[in-house]
């Protein structure tokens, strides 16, 4: 969908920005750029939609030579999301999302109309349709700024550290609120983010860059993890590449026994086989529809008096990650597994996790093979041995209203 051939960009100041870019973005995914600061993430994002011309090479969008179209029209055709939303002070919420509708010559009330759809899309109520952005939080703000780069249901969409200036929390729910999104629309979207975590998160693919403007290697997240091309990505990745690679993998296929429980309020009884390991000490007492409610120790002094340990129930899609989590939380070693209504299914052991986990990550290292990272990675060992840690200088301080201007009209 986004193609990027022998694709450079060199400033007037000497700079090279991006150096000989090879990059093809499928159509329908989350590319993630990620890489040191200075690295060209930006200036490679800017190049898509024309607010950055590149020296030399070809971008094209949709098959189609972005030279060949006009600025304003490709823009109108690719959604733009800066951190700190960017949105115009002096217009309401409903109002800014509704820029481009408006631009396009939708006409008020319809443009309207899609603005206050959009608005439940991203999960914001009428009444903040009716305020300024100031009397927003940050994450609502941002909520918006997502909300105004869909209000022409462009195929593209371009996100700029969208999500870096709100804490984590925020910043969790808006990565799921994204992932719930673009489950629906499958847009193509270009990401840029410092954080790996973020990026491991949300990609389809992730492309990680060095200072100087090179692409080291670009591959799905797993594949990334399991075979970096080099020294620099696998220090980029960081040092738990295994656990990252077992947030990636669900708890599908991993086998169910059945669970030792008890019902609250019931007389300790087991319905099922004991807990393997801990001499069969253990029930997870269920509510009356099923639902895990705490480990009851049955050799414990206090017996059916001892207050429940906690249990987090898992859902098969849930990560291995989390199991391996709650393997090792589990006062009785068991993962207690539930259906999507929260109903007790069965348990498994510790033991399970930690082979599956084991598997999975063999499995992901074999799936990577030469050939399918061999061109980047080449790429990657001819570009020398930077650390990859050290600072670059830092881009242009354009500032935001400028941005979101750039963005929506011309
Ligand atoms: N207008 C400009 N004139 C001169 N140099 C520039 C200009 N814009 C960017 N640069 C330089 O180009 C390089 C790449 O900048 P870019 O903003 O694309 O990097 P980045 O990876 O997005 O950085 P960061 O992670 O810090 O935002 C940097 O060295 C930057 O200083």
């Amino acid at each position: 969908m986004i193609s990027f051939k022998h694709v450079s960009k060199h400033y007037p100041n000497g700079t090279t920005a991006v150096d000989n870019l090879d990059l093809e973005l499928p159509e329908g995914d989350i590319t993630v750029l990620v890489g040191s600061s200075g690295c060209g993430k930006t200036t490679t994002l800017r190049m898509v939609n024309r607010m950055v011309d590149p020296s030399s090479g070809t971008i094209s969008v949709g098959g189609r030579d972005i030279r060949k179209a006009d600025a304003a029209e490709l823009r109108r055709g690719i959604g733009y999301v800066i951190q700190q939303a960017g949105l115009f002070p002096h217009r309401t919420v409903l109002d800014n999302i509704a820029t481009v509708p408006l631009l396009l010559g939708w006409g008020r009330r319809k443009a309207r109309a899609r603005a206050a759809e959009l608005l439940e899309l991203v999960g914001l109520t009428a009444d903040a349709g009716k305020r300024y952005p100031h009397q927003l939080s940050g994450g609502q703000q941002q909520r918006v700024g997502v909300a105004r780069a869909l209000a022409a249901d462009p195929p593209v969409l371009l996100m700029d550290e969208p999500f870096g200036a709100v804490d984590p929390v925020v910043r969790t729910q808006l990565q799921n609120e994204l992932l719930r999104l673009q489950s629906e629309l499958r847009k193509t979207v270009v990401f840029v983010t410092h954080d790996i975590d973020e990026a491991v998160r949300l990609g389809d693919r992730i492309a990680i860059f060095r200072t100087g403007g090179h692409l080291v290697q670009c591959a799905p997240p797993a594949e990334l993890l399991a075979d970096p091309a080099d020294d620099f990505v696998a220090g980029f990745l960081g040092a738990e590449r295994g656990l990252k690679l077992l947030s990636l993998s669900t708890l599908a296929d991993v086998p169910q026994r059945p669970a030792p429980t008890a019902e609250a309020g019931s007389e300790a009884g087991s319905k099922g086989e004991g807990s393997k390991g801990e001499g069969g000490r253990w029930l997870l007492v269920t509510s009356e529809r099923g639902e895990p409610l705490g480990w009851r120790d049955t050799e414990g002094p206090q017996g059916d008096r001892a207050p429940l340990l906690p249990v987090r129930a898992l859902r098969d899609g849930d990560s291995l990650l989390s199991a391996l989590d709650e393997s090792i939380a589990s006062p009785a070693g068991l993962v207690a597994r539930v259906d999507a209504g929260g109903v007790l299914t069965g348990v498994t052991d510790r033991e399970l996790i930690h082979e599956h986990a084991g598997r999975r990550h063999a499995a992901a290292a074999r799936a990577a093979t030469p050939q399918d990272t061999g061109a980047l990675k080449d790429s990657g060992k001819n570009s020398g041995k930077d650390s990859g840690k050290t600072p670059g200088p830092q881009g242009p301080q354009d500032p935001d209203a400028q941005d979101a201007a750039a963005s929506v009209t011309a």
